[in-house]
């Protein structure tokens, strides 16, 4: 994207309001226009002076000058600090809902920080460029378009010493630009390094300190932080020069200001008011193009900024529901996969041609060794990953042709790591179902056998759990996780290794829970405790993505296969079972 193509789309973001802006706009003419007369006034004021005529009205004049400027000034401000700010907000708002619906494929090949950091960076860089753009820079700009055309109607000559110093300062601008465009870039990917490690690091502060990388984590930071500043150094050198020759075009212009307006005014040609209302000229044009340059500069900074932000958009908006999604209403639970294939990106894993077909109400255990896809199988269904060829059908509806939305609606899920948020426990469960009374909760955590563990603490229902849960045991995530599940009370239930965490008794407790919501609901079992699977309808042994043998947990137990060498090998057949049900067969 060029510089003009990346700014053309980041005046999108902000062109709301339009009435308020007009109004900056309208008040930062008049303060340029001020801006401009002040140096004229000044020479007038010399020139009364030297000839001894009353300068009273024209030092009120100025003093009213600067009054008006100064409660101008403040207005402007206030009114651009509301909108930068209140454009701040609503974009963070805007892009977190289209960022948050995207799958988690998207999620785990994007990096939620790296995402994170590209929202955040360009809120803020809007937000900054957008404010100083309509606290000082239009003003700024406007100053300058009237600055030239009234240095031309005083003196050409001095006029052009103007122009040529302005000319001076925007190439100088252009080749620093082109010279550090790509270092630029270099400099953002630095960034995102540093605080991709960053957030991974703090976010598994644990492991940090359990495996004592403390020391180590910080020197690998230093060595990103290392390779960030050989990036950023030579941006800077290259700026710091263009400071320089800009200070070098500055005080030449001056000079011949000086010089040449000296000439006139010894030739009688200019007086001395106008010269000095030129120094002023030059004063106030050496200044604005300072201002100019630093935000020229910002703009160009800002530039790998926005241009992330757009591709991290333009991804974001591809995956948005087609407009004629249906609705999925009425859920009575009959589940088929027909055919379903599905790749991660840039990795061979996923899953490969699977069909079944599950009858509204039964039980259907997805069983196999770690890694075999039994998870991905279920984030299917839940359409948080879209399978690269097949169908998913509930109750005979194509579930790629509705809403995720109405889908989910339909869909209680348990996850394997509770999937718990930094809210309190009352919250947490309300997830399920967000209009819950506390009775309906209590009695959600009740049926979860959660009940005990949270009236003992001292803010029971109130108690906030911490980052993903983390104030709380394995076992009592577990039980709000499927406190949350009942309180949903969806037609479809899915339990991924939702009881891994809990001792023998308490299990027997929660899995009275879970036979009760099993009832009239089809459910979905994925569980390596091959006890918690017995009483399912269909079993679907998993491995490598691929679905390795199906049946009935009987007709499978008493088969030769994975599955009973499974059953077998965790105690919970003999091979004396085996042998009998062979023989029986
Ligand atoms: N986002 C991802 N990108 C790439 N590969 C992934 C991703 N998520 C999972 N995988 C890989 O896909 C395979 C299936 O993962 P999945 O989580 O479905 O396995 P699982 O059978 O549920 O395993 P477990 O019993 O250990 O939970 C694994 O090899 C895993 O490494």
């Amino acid at each position: 994207m060029s510089l003009f193509q990346v700014y053309a789309r980041a005046l999108q973001y902000l062109a709301v309001h339009k009435f308020r802006v007009g109004a900056i706009v309208i008040a930062n003419i008049v303060l340029a226009a001020i801006t401009i007369a002040e140096p004229i006034l000044f020479g007038r004021i010399i020139d009364a002076i030297s000839s001894q005529k009353d300068v009273a009205p024209m030092l009120l004049l100025w003093a009213g000058f600067g009054v008006f400027n100064t409660i101008a000034f403040v207005l402007v401000s206030r009114e651009a600090d509301r909108l930068a700010h209140g454009r701040r907000a609503s974009l963070l708002t805007e892009a977190f809902g289209r960022i948050v619906s995207m799958p988690l494929s998207w999620h785990s090949q994007r990096g939620t920080s790296n995402a994170l950091h590209t929202l955040l960076r360009a809120c803020e860089t809007l937000f900054g460029l957008w404010l100083e753009f309509m606290r000082q820079h239009l003003a700024t700009a406007v100053a300058l378009m009237l600055l030239i055309p009234t240095a031309f109607a005083m003196d050409v000559r001095l006029s052009l010493i103007l122009v040529v110093l302005g000319a001076a300062y925007v190439m100088i601008s252009k080749v620093v630009m082109s010279r550090t465009k790509e270092g630029q870039a270099a400099v953002e990917g630095h960034y995102h390094t540093v605080f991709s490690h960053v957030s991974d690091s703090i976010s598994n502060v644990s492991v940090v300190h359990s495996y004592n990388r403390i020391e180590a984590e910080t020197r690998e930071l230093k060595k990103f932080t290392q390779r960030l500043l050989s990036a950023q150094y030579p941006v800077l050198d290259w700026w710091a020069l263009a400071s320089g020759l800009n200070r070098i075009a500055s005080t030449i212009s001056m000079m011949a200001i000086l010089v040449i307006g000296t000439v006139l005014v010894q030739r009688g040609e200019l007086g001395v008011g106008e010269v000095i209302a030129f120094i002023g000229f030059a004063n106030l044009l050496i200044g604005r193009l300072d201002q100019m340059k630093a935000f020229a500069t910002q703009i160009f900074e800002a530039r790998a900024k926005l241009e992330d932000f757009f591709q991290l958009e333009d991804s974001v908006q591809d995956r948005e529901e087609p407009a004629d999604a249906g609705e999925l209403k009425g859920v009575v639970g009959e589940v088929e996969f027909r055919d379903i294939s599905f790749d991660f990106a840039n990795s061979a894993q996923g899953v490969r041609n699977v069909s079944f077909k599950a009858k509204a109400g039964q039980t259907i255990a997805i069983v196999g060794p770690t890694g075999a896809g039994k998870t991905t199988l279920v984030n299917l269904l839940q359409r948080v990953h879209e399978p690269k060829h097949g169908q998913i059908l509930i109750d005979g509806v194509d579930i790629a042709t509705v809403t995720r939305k109405s889908l989910r609606r339909s869909i209680a899920t348990v996850f394997q790591d509770a999937g718990l948020m930094n809210r309190s426990i009352g919250e947490n469960i309300r997830l399920g179902r967000e209009d819950a009374s506390l009775d309906e909760v209590m009695a959600a955590a009740e049926a979860a056998a959660a009940s005990d563990f949270i009236e003992d603490r001292l803010n029971g229902y109130d108690t906030v759990v911490g980052e993903r849960g983390n104030r709380l045991s394995g076992g009592e995530r577990q039980r709000v996780a499927i406190a949350r599940a009942i309180l949903k009370n969806a037609p479809i239930l899915v339990l991924d290794e939702a009881t891994s965490a809990l001792d023998v008794e308490t299990e027997a407790r929660v899995k009275d829970a879970i036979d009760a919501l099993r009832k009239d609901r089809t459910t979905f079992i994925i569980a390596h405790r091959l006890s918690t699977v017995r009483e399912a309808d269909l079993v679907i042994f998993m491995d490598q993505g691929r679905v390795v043998e199906m049946g009935g947990f009987h007709e499978l137990s008493q088969s030769n296969g994975r599955f009973a060498a499974l059953l077998r090998a965790s105690g919970i057949l003999t091979d004396e079972d085996v042998r009998k049900s062979l023989t029986a067969a």
